[in-house]
């Protein structure tokens, strides 16, 4: 992992369109152990190739299991009966629960000598009900380093022969998997009684589910004990499907709600046997609008636009509920989800992860021993307009409108995949976000097919081109916020000299261009709350305007601001750099330009109009030199980019020039 790198998600306005899941985490593991454990061989497809399945395939191969690659996710196992070939061996298992969890169990009751080890956050994951379990069976483990912890040291042993076992259920449903997937190694019948309130027992279905598959049938008694009857072996079903991951369908079901809709995921579905579907339905009680189908589902926003608060038991749903959390940044009111202690012993302590990040963004967040409480932005609070969507809700005021902050992610695939959703209320930059790697690598890919960023037109041009007439008659014309780039420097210098900031104090500066708050209105500006007159044309502000422009940390202070502007439902900007360095993504890109003696005339008319004399030779040589200046500057010099439409208003008049503005955003509106 490599904490420096980073995501820039830009703000999203919609979510549509569908995505075939990649292969569920906890059947890909528990397929994989299964069929090395079974005598025959598997076809398993459709596996989830990610961080946790490569250390569970790298485990059985280091172990002398045959796994075949038969491409296009599908593998060949050839089981060893339960009898690992190589008897001394050294796992390195990541952060991958699923397997170290259960290998532990198996390897202790197979007879050799194996160090399990894994990532730092493994070693601080407990583990110390599942070893008193199988100790109690008679298994030799020690541990490494902390007492309850891994790394793990497994020797051979002689098994106590007890009829029954019993293992903690309140800390991880892991433990009780492992064991009774390990349990049919012993060959003779074994009773597990579960001690304290067993959590996330959908996971317990899986793995019992995925058994029978194996030709294994546990007896229960409710979730208090589980029999493996003697005689109970593992047989290769020939081949299995892997169904999609339900945990990494809700981040796309979470964006239907949030982004409209309607987002389909292909891969889970009705006929799913993993718990985490049942998210469809935690988002159903939050208002989102969900179909489903045997093997897919379908989420679109609520009837009425607005999400809904909930109070919700997630003990069912211990991973999908973070998603949960990030959903309640646009929901009314406060959501509080409990029961979710477990947080705190996963990838990282997600409790606290969860919260720290959720109020970089603005929300009001509460903590609790096993509970968190989120309060987010509604559109309601904030009072703005029924018709705006879910984006740019969330608090202007929030640390991370600065550029130096992320969300940070805590080596945590769930951290950054809830996160992403975030972008629905401004644009967000997630921190080492290829920590995804863990159980869906081409998760960004995937977000990006599936949302629509809010739309950018951005107009570069030379000075007198008449962009600014342009660009403020398509703003208004699609109902869309209109940002003048070229304003910002003189705005800048002008609540410089307001405040008595000097003009080469580089941090305060900064710090005013950041806090500035501008509003375009038509022909007018408002700086701070009051109207800006004609100083911002004055020779002072001009000036001012040019020193401070040559502060390293102004430019990115503005950047920073000028990429505010991108709010629902859209922007249109005009500058000479808006679509080659501030929006490099925006959706239509137009060089608008004429005649340099065209431009003259126009100035003229403009000056004239207002009661100015001026001479049109003047103007014309004024044009050319700034053209000149303009196009040989090194920073961000004005030229025509290969993916900007030429825009040549020469013979055309403002009417002409908007119109066919308007017509290539139609071509190319998301
Ligand atoms: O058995 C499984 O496949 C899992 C069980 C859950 O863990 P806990 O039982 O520790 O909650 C879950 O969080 C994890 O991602 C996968
Ligand atoms: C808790 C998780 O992983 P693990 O299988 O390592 O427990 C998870 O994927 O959210």
């Amino acid at each position: 992992m490599n904490p420096s790198e980073f995501i820039n998600l830009p703000p999203l306005l919609s979510a549509r369109g569908s995505v075939r899941l990649p292969g569920s985490k906890s059947i890909s593991n528990r397929v994989l152990l299964l069929a090395a454990l079974s005598g025959g061989t598997t076809i398993v497809r459709d596996l989830l190739r990610s961080d946790d399945t490569d250390r569970m395939l790298e485990g059985l191969q280091t172990l002398g299991v045959t796994v075949e690659s038969l491409g296009n996710n599908a593998y060949k196992v050839t089981g060893c009966g339960g009898d690992f070939p190589v008897k001394n061996a050294e796992l390195f298992l990541g952060n991958a629960g699923t397997a170290f969890r259960p290998l532990t169990a198996a390897l202790a009751l197979s007879g050799g000598s194996y160090t399990l080890s894994g990532v730092a956050r493994m070693h601080e994951r407990p583990i110390g009900d599942l070893v008193d379990a199988l100790r109690g069976l008679g298994a030799d483990i020690a541990y490494l380093a902390n007492d309850g912890f891994p790394p793990l040291q497994i020797k051979p042993a002689t098994l106590s022969g007890a009829a029954s076992v019993s293992v903690r259920g309140d800390v991880s449903s892991q433990f009780l998997t492992a064991l009774l997937m390990a349990l049919p190694l012993l060959g003779r019948t074994v009773t597990v009684e579960v001690i304290g309130e067993l959590i996330s027992k959908p996971y317990i279905e899986i793995t019992l589910a995925m058994m029978a598959r194996f030709g294994i049938v546990v007896l229960r008694d409710g979730w208090k004990s589980f029999t493996v009857a003697a005689g109970s072996r593992y047989v290769a079903p020939g081949e299995i499907y892997v169904e999609g991951d339900a945990s990494s369908a809700s981040y796309f079901l979470a964006a239907g709600a949030i982004g409209g809709g309607p987002v389909r995921v292909e891969g889970v579905g009705r006929g799913s046997i993993q718990g985490d579907v049942r998210f469809a339905g935690e988002l159903a009680k939050m208002g989102a609008q969900i179909e489903m189908g045997d093997n897919w589902i379908e989420a679109r926003a609520p009837v009425n636009g607005k999400l809904q608060a909930i109070d919700l038991d997630c003990n069912h749903i211990p991973d999908a509920a973070m998603t949960l959390a990030v959903a309640a940044l646009f929901a009314n009111g406060t959501t509080t989800l409990r029961n979710i202690a477990s947080w705190r012993v996963k990838e990282t302590d997600r409790i606290h992860a969860m919260a720290t990040e959720l109020r970089k963004v603005g929300a009001l967040v509460e903590e609790g021993a096993d509970y968190i409480r989120i309060t987010g932005l509604s559109s309601e609070e904030l009072g703005v307009s029924e018709n705006r969507s879910a984006a740019s809700i969330l608090n202007p005021q929030s640390s991370i409108l600065n550029p130096a902050a992320g969300i940070d992610t805590y080596d945590d695939h769930r951290m950054a995949m809830c996160f992403s959703l975030a972008a629905f209320g401004n644009a967000i930059r997630i921190n080492d976000p290829r920590c995804v790697a863990k159980t869906f690598p081409d998760y960004f890919t995937e977000f990006a097919k599936v949302t629509q960023s809010v739309p950018v037109i951005a107009i570069d041009g030379p000075s007198a081109s008449g962009k600014g007439t342009v660009a403020q008659r398509v703003a208004n014309e699609l109902g869309f916020h209109y940002l003048d780039s070229g304003a910002l420097y003189r705005l800048l210098a002008t609540a410089a000299m307001r405040d008595g900031v000097a003009l080469d104090d580089e941090v305060a500066l900064a710090g005013l261009a950041s806090r500035m708050d501008i509003v375009f209105k038509g022909e007018q500006i408002w700086l701070d709350g009051a109207p800006v007159g004609d100083e911002l044309r004055g020779e002072a502000c001009a000036a001012g305007a040019s020193k401070v422009a040559a502060l390293h940390q102004v430019r990115a202070a503005l950047l920073a601001k000028q990429r505010d502007f991108r709010k629902a439902p859209g922007l249109v900007t005009d500058g000479r750099d808006m679509g080659s360095v501030v929006f490099p993504d925006a959706t239509l890109k137009i060089f608008l330009t004429a005649s340099a003696q065209i431009r003259a005339e126009r100035r003229y008319k403009q000056l004239k109009e207002k009661g100015m004399d001026a001479k049109i030779a003047d103007l014309l040589q004024d044009i050319r030199a700034r053209d000149e200046r303009d196009t040989q500057r090194s920073a961000a010099p004005l030229q025509q980019y290969p993916d900007a439409s030429l825009l040549d208003t020469t013979t055309l008049d403002v009417d002409q020039a908007v119109k066919f503005v308007l017509n290539g955003y139609q071509c190319k509106a998301p």
